[in-house]
């Protein structure tokens, strides 16, 4: 103790907290840029049940396909996009077959195709912040969709021409928080290394959790209800140049927690047919039940409280049942979700990436309130909260 004590009081301690002070930004991260991306094929939901059945073989599973029919037409979704084909499952019968394992193939394409994927929501990204690519300094990809080393990080990195010296991180099967991780982890680059302008890149293709129907797995049939593939983008930085940059929201604050006691729920496991994902029975519920506690303990600190309605909502819309839920335990008005339930409508549910959709939508619609929460919900179920301000070219 005597040691610290005298550090601190040294000249040494001084220059030490001055260099430190001088490597952090003096204003708080702001999302400069969104960029999306989804594949081109796109299935309408009240196809889809026709065109799974068809493209897997199993027209004679009557009572599934009129369940999944069920299903999609009170799912609140209109269409989805997906990588894979039918032609591509035609030439890949390990993808349907479920004893027949199929991991390396799966990993082979996606290896390729969501960098790809994710580099073409970069661009737009890009694009829109004004500056070249070579200007990235620090890069945060999420995926659940392969797990390669390198990893999705490098290739992308690769394809958008960014500097070798970029610092890159990658956050692999987060689940469907890890785009709302992934602004944590870029907020907390960017506000701790002055200058840095951090790419978030999120990309999910459905085609690793894809298989064939099956009696005794029912929930197979929630899964390819509810998924579909796309990338979403986000240019994160700190006291932005005022001359090219323009702040679409300041991050204010972001936490994580987890409900109690729901561990395992929407758990998943990557295993030789792929990734296994176990939606929830009781996800919506847990939610409805939890989530106002969550939003005080996360809220409360930084002086939110009291009618939710006072704030812009970006909610990861992880099914029709979540954001019901969400709804319910917070006591939102309907408007609250509109951005929310338009991107599940549009595009299903893309895991990760789905925040970043809903980000560009909340911009789009100019709520009247400034200050919202980003609002991610995964695998735990984990929650991660993070406050914006939206500044006047929102
Ligand atoms: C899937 C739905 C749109 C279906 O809506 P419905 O109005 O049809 O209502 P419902 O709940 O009665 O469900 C219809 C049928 O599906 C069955 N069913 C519902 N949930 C199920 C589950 N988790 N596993 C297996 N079966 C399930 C019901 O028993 C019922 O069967 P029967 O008809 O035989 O009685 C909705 O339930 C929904 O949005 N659920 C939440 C989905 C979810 O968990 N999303 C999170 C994904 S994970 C995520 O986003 C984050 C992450 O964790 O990574």
């Amino acid at each position: 103790m005597a040691l610290l004590g005298n550090l601190a009081a040294s000249p040494a301690a001084t220059v030490i907290r001055q260099m430190r002070q001088a490597q952090r930004a003096d204003g708080p991260a702001s999302v400069l840029a969104i960029g999306t991306a989804n594949p081109p094929n796109c299935v309408r939901q009240d196809e889809y049940a026709d065109y799974y059945f068809r493209a897997t073989n199993t027209e004679h599973l009557t009572k599934l396909k009129s369940k999944l029919n069920r299903i999609c037409g009170r799912s609140a979704i209109k269409k989805r996009y997906f990588h894979h084909t039918e032609e591509l499952l035609r030439r890949h019968p390990e993808f349907i077959d479920r004893t027949l394992p199929s991991l390396d193939a799966r990993m082979d394409i996606v290896g390729t195709a969501v960098p790809e994927l994710a580099a073409a929501a970069a661009c737009n990204a890009i694009a829109e912040w004004g500056r070249p690519a070579s200007d990235i300094t620090h890069l945060v990809v999420s995926t659940y969709s392969g797990a390669h080393m390198p990893g999705a990080d490098l290739r992308l990195a690769t394809l958008l021409g960014l500097d070798p010296s970029v610092c890159r991180t990658m956050l692999y099967l987060n689940g469907c928080s890890s785009g709302s991780a992934a602004l944590r982890v870029a907020k907390d680059i960017a506000e701790n290394n002055r200058g840095a302008r951090v790419l978030v890149a999120c990309a999910e293709l459905t085609l690793i959790v894809f298989r064939a129907p099956d009696e005794a797995h029912v929930d197979t049939v929630i899964v390819q209800a509810l998924f579909g593939d796309g990338a979403g983008a986000v240019v994160v930085g700190a006291e932005p140049d005022g001359s090219v940059e323009r702040p679409v929201f300041e991050m204010v604050a972001a936490s994580q927690s987890v409900i109690p006691e729901s561990d395992l729920t929407a758990a998943g496991r990557l295993r030789e047919d792929g990734l296994v994902f176990n939606p929830s029975f009781e996800m919506p519920a847990l939610i409805r039940e939890n989530i106002e506690r969550s939003m005080t303990d996360a809220l409360g600190p930084l002086g939110l409280s009291g009618d939710w309605n006072d704030l812009f909502w970006a909610v990861h819309p992880g099914g029709r049942a979540i954001l019901d839920s969400v709804k319910a335990g917070l006591q939102l008005q309907p408007e609250k979700l509109a951005a929310s339930r338009h991107v599940l409508s549009e595009y299903g549910n893309m895991s990760g990436p789905t925040v970043i959709f809903v980000l560009d939508e909340i911009r789009r619609r100019r709520d009247e309130q400034r200050l919202g929460v980003l609002l991610g919900l995964g695998p735990g179920v984990t929650v991660e909260t993070m406050v914006l301000h939206a500044t006047a070219r929102c």
